[in-house]
């Protein structure tokens, strides 16, 4: 039985917006609006979905960097939300993260040895004699050299930096780490290797990952279950062979389909979106997909679709209506 590291349950993250000349609420962006789901020890589950669709805000809302509207966020058996500043200060030794801009988070006044001390300094990891050390291994660990240590953020090419994001991580010794669009920025063959580095260390150091990404490509490297957003959703939710092999929500068959097939004979049919990306100001009533869904009906337009097991028994799980009739070709797409 695997054990449960992270429990999100109906996560909601509605940002205020100020209007009017007292400068009042007037509205609210629903970024994450009901989200739960379960992450086991050692596993890298994965959040993607379009630009928008509220995977960093569930990110951040989990590490408390914005403090949550409601629901709730069990780390570890505790519960995220009822600790205090100092306490939850204290609970960010476990759970990490790293930024798509790894530049943006290190102090360019600072070298690579002093980022990495500071992070043990504060958390109090690492006893002051043993913490040299402990920085040669950390640089040795991430692919970079001791030599290394005396040198600034600015010395560094973009993927050796993400790899000081990723020591500097690794100084405290976390459990989960939060990878936040953390190889976005870099080119193909950078990613492949930070993406390496990062499978190596969840072995070494028996890591869990949530790993939010709108590159389906990465995901597919790195995952072992995924999650897909929209607008505020979870739409499917599935283990990776699962989810490339057989999705199941007209979204993330349409994503899919967007993206070249190594195997053209299993060459998926094309799914069109139409439309922009609705606003999570006022999301659509009923499905929030329905308003670009090629299969929607009247019914889509009023009942919210529950998140549901389906195909077998494999924990796929995925929220529409009508997935068991797009899939016997019952329902054809429309537009
Ligand atoms: N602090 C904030 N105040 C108001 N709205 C916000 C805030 N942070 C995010 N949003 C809005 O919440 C929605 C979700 O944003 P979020 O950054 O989580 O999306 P995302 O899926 O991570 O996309 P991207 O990869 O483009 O960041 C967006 O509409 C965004 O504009």
């Amino acid at each position: 039985m695997q054990k449960e590291i992270l429990k999100v349950t109906d996560l909601k993250q509605h940002f205020p917006i100020k209007g009017g000349i007292f400068g009042r609420t007037i509205n609210h962006v629903k970024a994450v609006d009901g989200v739960s789901f379960t992450v086991y020890e050692g596993e890298t589950v994965s959040i993607v979905g379009e630009s928008g669709c509220g995977k960093s805000t569930t990110g951040r809302a989990i590490l408390r960097l914005d403090e949550p509207t409601s629901g709730e966020v069990e780390f570890d058996g505790i519960d995220l939300l009822s600790l205090n500043k100092k306490e939850m200060r204290k609970k960010r030794k476990d759970l990490q993260v790293i930024f798509q801009d790894p530049y943006a988070s290190l102090n360019p006044r600072q070298t690579v040895g002093e980022i990495l001390q500071e992070a043990m300094s504060i958390q109090n990891t690492v006893p002051k004699e043993k913490q040299h050390e402990r920085i040669v291994e950390l640089l040795e660990t991430v692919g970079l050299g001791a030599h290394q240590m005396d040198r600034y953020p600015h010395e560094f090419s973009g993927g050796q930096r993400q790899r000081i994001g990723i020591a500097r991580a690794l100084a405290v010794e976390p459990q989960l780490i939060i990878c936040d669009e953390a190889v976005s920025a870099l080119d193909v063959s950078i990613q492949a290797q930070v993406i390496n580095l990062l499978k190596k260390l969840q072995k070494e150091y028996k890591l869990t990952y949530l790993f939010i990404s709108h590159d389906l490509g990465v995901v597919r490297h790195i995952s072992d279950r995924i999650i897909v957003m929209y607008l505020g959703k979870i739409v499917e939710i599935a283990d990776k062979k699962s989810l490339f092999t057989n999705p199941q929500h007209p979204y993330t068959k349409s994503l899919l389909s967007a993206i070249p097939s190594i195997h053209p004979e299993k060459r998926r049919e094309r799914i069109i979106l139409t439309g922009d990306v609705p606003s999570p100001i006022d999301p659509p009533q009923g499905c929030r997909f329905h308003t670009r869904c090629p299969f929607a009906t009247e019914r889509c337009t009023r009942e919210v679709p529950e998140l549901r097991n389906v195909v077998t028994d494999n924990g796929h799980q995925a929220a529409c209506h009508y997935v068991e009739d797009i899939e016997a070709g019952i329902m054809q797409p429309v537009r």
